[in-house]
């Protein structure tokens, strides 16, 4: 560097001091907020975790969910979490309608069980939910009397255990498919709208959520955001506003369409148009079937197509018996029975098999013979195993049929029976409404999370030790050198 000569003006800054004048103000900003950050926002928070229960009380049998979620993130998306699932042994509670008293009796166990996975000094704050539906909604309208005195041994029970029974009821098949639709999109993290999320999803034009299908023993639901207006059909419609965000969803619950309910409707034809004897056999036990299979898949595909009736249609399309269906949008989520089939038949793996791939494999599935299937699979209990054909054509029907999938749309159908460590099912959405953990509004942004801090740490901590490192590479060189660089 040149000697600064001796005159009346004032000696002109160079630029390697400029740069190092502007780094070091830099570095001292990156302190002070260095500091600030370390004082507001490092505080440790106190570990709190909580925990909630819900009942399932399916046609075919109770499954009872635990839940925990960290408090201190309550009114996050995606923080809450299954941590237990207890399947209830016997059947479902709609099955103790001759024996009311004893439903209760059939929860203690999986009651225990959760005793044993909450701390014990959580058990007086933990809510406790069970909702019941197809079988019960069935039972109701045949004997509400019946239907009462089960809700009520049930009531009992939940009453009796440690934690904090917040009710047991009958929940409808709108809610039904819209708290599959809520559990499954809260689990994909499909609420999430903010930063990268936000921007992402307004540059593709992609539906935001996942439509859900569930199939249960009595009924099947099928829910989707849709924005075909004006809605045709307005019952079918729900709004929620969640996390700044509205949403217009279709929702149709069909009674008596679940696998086992489909199945004894499809016997119950058979049996009307038998001209044989066979199926009416003395012998057997009033309301036993003796049923000989055939293995035809076609046939099978066939005779289950009358239970869907396509005739006729008041609105501009229908799914079937006269029930308004908007045009599908979106990817699919098809979970409980719908997962539990593909599952067996190894046709889920995110779905990758066309639809008629899909339909060969139920066809060669249905043409094995029982004694060679019962072989191959004997781990497997035998009322499912022998119905495995019946429900993958079933599953085929309904949604090419009865929805209207086709070989273009099928590949957005996606069987799934977890998500994460998660079900999925109705529960959950069922708890996060019921402990109003999803708020309407986006919740204020979270503090700073600690990964954040210690990478602005190392951030700020880089750039003054390069400054420190520069500043001293400039200034401590000999005196020929920082000629040279001037
Ligand atoms: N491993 C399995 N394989 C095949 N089907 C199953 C399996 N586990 C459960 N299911 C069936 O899933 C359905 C669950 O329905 P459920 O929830 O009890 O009835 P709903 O929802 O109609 O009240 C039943 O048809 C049951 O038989
Ligand atoms: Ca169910």
């Amino acid at each position: 560097m040149d000697e600064p000569k001796v005159t009346g003006t004032k000696p002109k800054m160079s630029w390697t001091r400029k740069i190092l004048l502007i780094l070091g103000f830099l570095s001292t900003l990156a302190a002070i907020a260095l500091i600030t950050v370390a004082v507001t926002q490092n505080q440790p928070l106190p570990k709190n975790t909580k925990y909630g229960i819900v009942l399932d009380a399916g046609s075919s049998h109770t499954n009872l969910y635990v839940y925990e979620w960290p408090a201190e993130k309550e009114n996050d998306t995606g923080v809450v979490q299954q941590v237990e699932v207890c399947k209830v042994e016997g059947p479902g509670i709609s099955g103790y309608s001759h024996d009311t008293e004893n439903a209760g009796h059939s929860l203690v166990q999986c009651l225990r069980q959760a005793q044993g996975v909450i701390p014990s000094k959580q058990h007086q704050e933990t809510p406790v939910y069970l909702g019941a539906t197809a079988g019960m909604r069935l039972l109701s309208l045949e004997n509400k009397n019946a239907a009462d005195k089960v809700l009520s041994s049930v009531e009992k029970t939940l009453r009796s255990a440690p934690f904090n029974f917040q009710g047991a009821r009958i929940i409808s098949g709108q809610e039904e498919g819209a708290y599959g639709w809520i559990t499954i999109n809260y689990l994909l993290g499909n609420f999430k709208q903010s930063g990268w999320t936000k921007l992402l999803h307004s540059l593709k034009s992609v539906s935001e959520t996942s439509g859900a299908l569930d199939l249960g023993g009595a009924s099947t639901q099928i829910t989707f955001v849709s924005d075909e207006s004006p809605s045709e059909s307005p019952e079918n419609l729900l709004y929620f506003r969640l996390y700044g965000k509205d949403y217009r969803v279709y929702t149709h619950s069909f009674l008596c369409y679940g696998k086992d309910q489909a199945l004894q409707q499809k016997l119950a034809r058979d049996i009307q148009s038998t001209e044989s004897n066979s199926i009416h056999d003395p012998c057997f036990h009033q309301g036993q079937l003796y049923v000989m299979g055939e293995g035809n898949y076609e046939k099978c595909r066939r005779s289950i197509q009358n239970l869907f009736n396509k005739t006729s249609c008041p609105y501009s399309s229908c799914s079937f018996n006269g029930i308004y269906l908007p045009p599908l949008q979106g990817d699919f989520g098809a979970f409980s029975a719908f997962y539990f089939v593909m599952n067996f038949l190894n046709l889920t793996n995110d779905n990758p098999f066309a639809l008629d791939k899909v339909a060969s494999a139920v066809q060669s599935f249905c043409a094995r013979p029982w004694h060679e299937v019962k072989e191959a699979y004997h781990q497997i209990k035998e009322k499912y195993l022998s119905e495995y054909c019946f429900s993958g054509a079933y599953i085929l029907s309904l949604l090419e049929n009865g929805y209207e999938f086709n070989k273009e749309n099928w590949q957005r159908i996606h069987f799934l029976g977890k998500i994460g460590s998660s079900d999925a099912g109705w529960t959950l959405g069922y708890m996060l409404n019921l402990t109003n953990m999803i708020p309407a509004e986006e919740p204020a942004a979270p503090p700073l999370s600690h990964g954040s801090y210690v990478g602005l740490m190392v951030l700020c901590s880089l750039v003054l030790v390069s400054v420190l490192v520069l500043a001293w590479l400039l200034f401590h060189k000999p005196k020929c050198l920082q000629k040279g660089i001037v």
